[in-house]
């Protein structure tokens, strides 16, 4: 068999149950959740003028209490949002010999087409998705890996990643002002490390029984989902919540290492993502982060007598290798994550 036939795309349109290494363990599977209206939805446009401190305010709130809020007037086109996805779709219909020069196990590898976690072989439990992943930063660097199906593929993702990355600068300088940063604290070495996963969960004969993505917080700067089918769910006061698909708004989400820099003011979001019987489901992930040997730690404006440093600093690329080991050992929650740089 191919690699490629592992992908959950590949076989599912036959499979009228999950296969047994698909079944997830009944502690593992989706129970109650509610869709919640309670998420902020931002309006960027009062980035410029009288409204920008109250939008500062809105994003710093939401980001301690859900570590997750959607934003729209954005400044990233309906059409070329819409074109995107459109591109994904029909990426994850191509022929299985199309993919299968894709198909890459090394995580650091900067173009991988994957099925299922972190590590298909060493899993109990696969998982009802497959993930297209990539680097988008240097742009010049980066293209030529890039998949050339569908032939419009490289026109559309530098035009897309272009556009995302204005907006997510925009974003984090709203939080590095709200965090009372010194000016332009993310541009450079913190955001460097810049790309996409583009997940696709196809539709799953026996939802309640699988699982889309294990509960997990990102280890990034910055997550921004583009997604129009509902499977998304964070995490709060032990309660999963769903996060409602809108029109045209970008999901954004607190990871790791905004907790950190922030001394904790910030929370990292857990999330998973489960499937549906009737629709696929695309979720467009640009991930910003730090470049590898960038330090982390507590910024200097969060550390104080009576608030003293929560994390000791590392190189970002010691707390990637942590991440992928915890991942691999399957117990990846906040307490490993962060664990060896608790103080
Ligand atoms: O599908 C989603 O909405 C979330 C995907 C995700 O959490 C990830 O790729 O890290
Ligand atoms: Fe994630």
């Amino acid at each position: 068999m191919s690699q490629s036939e592992l992908l959950v795309s590949s076989w599912c349109k036959n499979a009228k149950s999950l296969p047994a290494d698909y079944i997830m363990p009944p502690e593992k599977r989706v129970t109650d959740f509610t869709v919640s209206k309670e998420i902020p939805v931002l309006d960027l446009e009062h980035e410029a003028g009288p409204g920008r401190s109250a939008l500062i305010q809105q994003i710093i709130k939401a980001s301690q209490e859900f570590g997750l809020f959607q934003v729209i007037n954005h400044g990233v086109s309906d059409e070329l949002m819409h074109e995107t996805m459109s591109l994904y779709e029909e990426f994850f219909n191509l022929p299985v010999d199309d993919q299968e020069k894709l198909f890459s196990d090394d995580f650091f590898s900067s173009v991988r087409l994957y099925t299922s976690g972190y590590n298909y072989a060493n899993e109990d439990f696969h998982l009802w998705k497959d993930t297209l992943k990539h680097l988008t930063h240097p742009l010049e660097d980066v293209v030529q890996g890039w998949p050339d199906k569908p032939s419009r593929y490289r026109e559309v993702m530098t035009k897309y990643s272009v556009e995302v990355n204005k907006m997510t600068t925009r974003i984090l300088d709203l939080i590095c002002e709200g965090l009372g940063l010194e000016e332009g604290f993310f541009r450079g070495e913190m955001t460097k490390g810049i790309g996409m996963v583009i997940n696709n969960y196809p539709p799953c004969p026996e939802p309640d029984l699988a699982m889309g993505i294990h509960p997990h917080c990102d280890p990034y700067i910055l997550t921004i989902i583009q997604q129009q089918v509902y499977g998304l769910q964070i995490k709060k006061k032990e309660q999963w919540i769903g996060v409602e698909p809108i029109p045209n708004a970008f999901v954004i989400m607190i990871p790791y290492q905004l907790q950190v820099i922030s001394n904790d003011k910030l929370r990292s979001c857990e999330h998973r993502g489960v499937t549906n019987s009737s629709t696929a489901r695309i979720s467009i992930v640009t991930f910003c982060g730090p470049s590898k040997d960038c330090e982390i730690g507590p910024a200097k404006e969060h550390v104080s007598a009576s608030n003293p440093p929560r994390f000791k600093k590392y190189k970002y690329l010691d707390f990637q290798i942590n991440y992928l080991h915890q991942l691999s050992k399957k117990n990846l929650c906040n307490e490993t994550a962060l664990g060896p740089y608790l103080l």
